[in-house]
């Protein structure tokens, strides 16, 4: 079965081009690909500010509206949720350290 996050990214793909009235993953397409990241940070810097203050209960609610806009966002610009799972798995095993050095060159 997939998780929830391979679902939900289904879900919201699912909402392209749907009633903006019924859906707030419409909407949000609807209002283009800058709007959907000027949301996404919206939600990070929401989260940083309950991870600051270290409400837990806050801060796991605001980390399912990032995930969620996360998700929208990549949609919106068609990146594949599978895909950064495959980036993910790719840097499995290797230092973060390490990571980081092949990046930078
Ligand atoms: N997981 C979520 C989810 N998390 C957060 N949000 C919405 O994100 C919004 C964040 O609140 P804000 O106050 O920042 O935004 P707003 O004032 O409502 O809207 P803006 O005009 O500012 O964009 C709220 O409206 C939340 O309902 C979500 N909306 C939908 N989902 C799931 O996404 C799927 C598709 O939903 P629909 O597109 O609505 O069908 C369903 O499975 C939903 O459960």
């Amino acid at each position: 079965m997939a998780n929830v996050l391979t679902r939900l990214a289904r879900t919201i793909e699912s909402r392209k081009g749907a009633d903006d009235k019924k859906s707030y993953a419409s909407k949000l397409f609807a209002r283009g690909p800058e709007k959907c990241a000027e949301k996404f940070g919206e939600e990070a810097v929401e989260a940083i500010i309950e991870a600051v203050k270290g409400d837990k209960s806050k801060l796991t609610e605001e980390a399912a509206d990032v995930l969620f806009h996360l998700l929208v966002m990549l949609s919106a610009r068609d990146v594949k949720l599978e895909d950064v799972y495959k980036e993910l798995e790719r840097r499995e095993g290797t230092s973060g350290i390490v990571e980081k050095q092949s990046r930078s060159k």
